[in-house]
């Protein structure tokens, strides 16, 4: 069949992933039709599933560096793909079975190209030639194997292996999703991590100016912090309330944000390596001499997330949009969301809800309409912002027998 003829035809995707905040698998059931000026895509089912037992503490530790024997990094990759193909189950029920799955998996390690140092904010740049790597586990031929359903896994790799950094991968479909005719958009996600895409009015050469990079830490560090502040006890700050009754200490902030990430020019990817528990700690250790309260802690961590991102934009890109649209966990931290607009005075900041786009579910709708573009031919990487040399297919493809 030729290929518009097949994109005729409705495709039901389910798109799987649990992301750097590991706070459970988002699924996401879509109908998919058309190929990409003329994608369209109805979110049908949009669900997030925790890990069962200790799963996410398991990942949490390895994320953070503590050192696995190969029996257990196998066992703990057929349980994320037993868990993921469990999603990708209920999220059908009561629905029309699904055909295809893209599954992201879980985010285990990811090193940038460049083989830049790890787990410290004294990293350099070292040498630019060797390539990146990034393992994301939850094997796809156990989810197919499981659900019956064709899946897509390991999306990174391709890209990597010509010299990407293979992330972030949502810019493409955020440009054929929610690209506008006359306004320029910034599509900040936050996540754990946050990442960017600008998106040009779609006239003339407008793909050519699409960018994308990952802005540095989005919830990971205040995350953190309100476990080490509450001992565990809470997880993340609800609607950032906690952060909000405190005030930023506008010094920490800069001397936060002289850090190098910060100021490498895009293409760029990070994770958890950098922006984890032994980056917070340098940041506990930097705050001491100001005798902060929680409140003000939190405060200050949520200024370096948001003009780490303002700046990221005033530096970086070739215009100012004017839209932002946030989607992620962080798009329902209130003060957060607050803070940005302030820093963004002429730029409205909304969410990608405002333009009929799921905020929550938007990842897991990317990784469906990644696999939907895998099984019809059409790359799914932006060289601009991966750092690609040139566009490839993303994705493996396990069949069902
Ligand atoms: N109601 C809320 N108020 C404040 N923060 C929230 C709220 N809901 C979610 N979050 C934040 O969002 C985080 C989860 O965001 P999300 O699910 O987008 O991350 P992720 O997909 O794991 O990360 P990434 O995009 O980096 O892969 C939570 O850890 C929390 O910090
Ligand atoms: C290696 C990895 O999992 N990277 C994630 C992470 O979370 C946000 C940011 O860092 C982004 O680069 C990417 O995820 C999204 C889905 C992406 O590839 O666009």
């Amino acid at each position: 069949m030729h290929l518009t003829e097949q994109a005729a035809i409705p495709t039901r995707v389910i798109g799987l992933i649990s992301g750097t905040s590991v706070d459970g698998i988002d699924a996401a059931l879509v109908e998919i039709s058309g190929t990409e000026l003329d994608i369209k895509i109805e979110l049908l089912a949009g669900e997030t599933y925790p890990y069962p037992g200790d799963l996410r503490e398991r990942i949490l530790e390895i994320c953070a560096q503590k050192a696995i024997s190969m029996a257990e990094l196998a066992e703990l990759d057929d349980a994320i793909a037993l868990a993921f193909a469990q999603a990708a189950q209920n999220i059908q029920i009561g629905h029309q079975p699904a055909t295809l799955i893209g599954s992201h998996g879980q985010t285990v390690f990811h090193r940038p190209p460049g083989d830049w140092g790890l787990g410290t904010r004294d990293w350099e740049l070292g040498n630019k030639n060797s390539l990146g790597y990034s393992l994301q586990i939850g094997r796809g031929a156990l989810i197919a194997h499981l659900t019956g359903i064709t899946t897509i896994s390991n999306f990174r790799v391709a890209d990597i292996a010509i010299g990407g950094h293979g992330a972030p991968l949502v810019p493409r479909v955020d440009a054929y999703l929610l690209s506008h005719p006359q306004e320029g958009r910034c599509i900040q996600n936050l996540g754990g991590i946050g990442n960017v895409a600008y998106i040009p009015p779609r006239r003339d050469d407008w793909l050519t100016k699409i960018r994308g990079w990952d802005t540095g830490p989005a919830n990971s560090l205040l995350d953190l912090a309100v476990q080490h502040l509450t001992a565990g006890a809470k997880s993340y700050d609800e609607s950032g309330k906690w952060a909000a009754s405190g005030t930023p200490c506008y010094p920490l902030v800069e001397q936060w944000l002289s850090q190098d990430y910060f100021h490498l020019p895009p293409p760029k990817s990070t994770g958890r390596e950098l922006f984890g528990v032994a980056y917070l700690h340098e940041c506990l250790k930097d705050a001491e001499p100001y005798q902060l309260s929680p409140a003000d802690l939190l405060a200050t961590l949520t200024e370096l997330t948001v003009a780490s991102i303002a700046r990221s934009y005033q530096t970086f890109l070739p215009q100012m949009p004017q839209r932002v649209l946030l989607c992620g966990g962080g798009s329902r931290n209130l003060y957060l969301k607050q803070r940005l607009q302030l820093l963004l005075p002429s730029v409205p900041v909304l969410t990608t809800d405002e333009v009929g786009l799921n905020a929550d579910f938007k990842e897991a709708i990317a990784f469906a309409v990644l696999a939907y573009w895998r099984q019809l031919g059409i790359p799914g990487n932006l060289p601009a912002a991966t750092g690609a040399p040139r566009e490839v297919l993303l994705g493996e493809i396990h069949l069902v027998e």
